[in-house]
């Protein structure tokens, strides 16, 4: 019987812009994708059959609809595998938070049934089924940085932000996804990015101006309904945050740090109110197998 462990990382918005909606009610857009290293471990073992997960943290669903049992369940389907597999999750990445926590989960049990069944599947083959999953996914298999269309998944990879320091925070309020989509007004947006700018300040480098240009259309949908949100952006600006924003549909909010000793002070004095504080860089990969 084999096994596998692969890491795999959360991802910020540097900026999300909703262009329009398409008739099954999914949101086209327009966004700027960063993997940091935020990571979950996930160990896969194949057993006799069936699919079971585990995981060491009590919101992660264990039973099918885990998005990792999905993953798991697609690839067994389509390619007629009568084998079994068990996937363990340590979690790491906060749950429900705008960090693309479960889909990063999901595209490693792609990436390593790929391998550890010998599927001979592409990185756009995988990213094709990734997208049966959820829109997140696609993105999850790439890593590194992208600029997300369509409804996430028309992926061009970019230079991102290289070891860049990032405060994460996430406040102790669950949001859903869809309810943030379905409660934005796309006609009544007031603020927008301007995605060739910020495009323009990645490929030079300049990340002041890219901390000042960084835009959510979802955040004012999660902000208008929680406090926390622009309570965790000011304390960051006060730390000297070269820009803070919300990430996805929220709740988590990120700073962008230039100088390690604010962004320490930052994290200490965000750490006493909202447990889930962390302080990581930006990263270059996507899906990492440890063998
Ligand atoms: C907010 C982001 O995380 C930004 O990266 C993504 O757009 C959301 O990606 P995701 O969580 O993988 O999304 P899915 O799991 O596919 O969809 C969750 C719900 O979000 C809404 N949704 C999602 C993506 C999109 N482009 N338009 C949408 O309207 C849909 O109502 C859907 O029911
Ligand atoms: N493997 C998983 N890890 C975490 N949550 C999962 C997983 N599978 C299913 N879920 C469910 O999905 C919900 C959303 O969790 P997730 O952490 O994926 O959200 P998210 O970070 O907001 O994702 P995204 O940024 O892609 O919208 C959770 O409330 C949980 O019940």
């Amino acid at each position: 019987m084999e096994s596998l462990n692969l890491k795999c990382r959360a991802k910020i918005n540097l900026s999300i812009d909703v262009l329009g909606k398409r008739a099954d009610n999914y949101h086209l857009v327009e966004m700027i994708m960063q993997t940091i290293d935020l990571y979950d471990n996930v160990n896969i073992e194949e057993i006799d059959s069936g699919i079971i997960i585990d995981s060491d943290n009590e919101y992660v669903p264990t039973d099918s609809s885990n998005i990792a049992y999905k993953a798991a369940d697609l690839i067994k389907r389509k390619f007629n595998i009568n084998k079994g597999v068990k996937i363990s999750i340590n979690k790491n990445i906060p749950v429900a938070a705008g960090l693309a926590g479960g889909s990063t989960n999901a595209a490693a049990v792609l990436v390593g049934l790929n391998k550890m069944w010998d599927l001979k599947l592409t990185e756009d083959n995988l990213m094709e089924l990734g997208l049966q999953l959820g829109a997140d996914v696609p993105f999850c298999i790439l890593g590194g940085a992208a600029v997300a269309e369509g409804i996430g998944e028309k992926l061009t990879r970019i230079e991102g932000l290289e070891s860049v320091k990032i405060l994460i925070c996430k406040p102790d309020i669950l949001v859903s996804t869809k309810w943030v989509y379905e409660n934005l007004d796309i006609n009544g947006l007031s603020k927008r990015p301007n995605t060739k700018n910020i495009l323009n300040n990645l490929k030079e480098n300049d990340v002041q101006a890219l901390a000042k240009n960084m835009c959510n259309v979802l955040e004012s949908v999660t902000e208008n309904e929680y406090t926390q949100i622009k309570e965790i952006k000011k304390k960051m600006i006060e730390h000297h945050a070269l820009g803070s924003m919300m990430s996805g549909s929220g709740p988590t909010v990120f700073g962008i740090f230039d100088n390690l000793d604010c962004a320490q002070k930052a994290k200490e004095e965000l750490k006493q109110l909202y447990k889930q504080t962390y302080l990581v860089n930006t990263y270059k990969g996507g899906i990492e197998i440890e063998g």
